[in-house]
């Protein structure tokens, strides 16, 4: 392997950390943004009665969210992972929703 210096290293690893660093920021930025779009969804199925959890429509994201991360080069059950345990939150919100609702 070739020898980098530890100058290199610390100039290269501080240009990736500030790449993960904008990363991150995006993460949590979208996550927000997802969430906010879902606690309407959640408002909206407890005004109607409808229960907080639809497996069928988790079936078809998960399908589709493992496609794009196997070709997007992303571990699918890595995806499908995060993918679950978000909308587990979704729905535990989507319950807290329904209980107020209910007062
Ligand atoms: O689409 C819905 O019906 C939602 O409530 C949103 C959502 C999600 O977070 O994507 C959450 C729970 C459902 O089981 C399915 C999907």
């Amino acid at each position: 392997m070739e020898h980098v210096s530890a100058d290199d290293a610390r100039a290269e690893l501080h240009r990736l950390r500030s790449s993960i660093d904008n990363l991150d920021a995006a993460l949590v930025h979208l996550l927000a943004e997802r969430f906010k779009c879902t606690e309407t969804v959640g408002r909206l199925k407890a005004r109607a009665g409808m229960p907080p959890a639809d497996p069928a429509r988790e079936a078809v994201q998960i399908a589709r969210l493992r496609s794009m991360a196997e070709s997007s080069g992303l571990d699918p059950h890595f995806a499908e992972k995060i993918l679950n345990v978000i909308i587990a939150e979704v729905i535990r919100n989507h319950e807290q929703f329904a209980e107020e609702s209910d007062d």
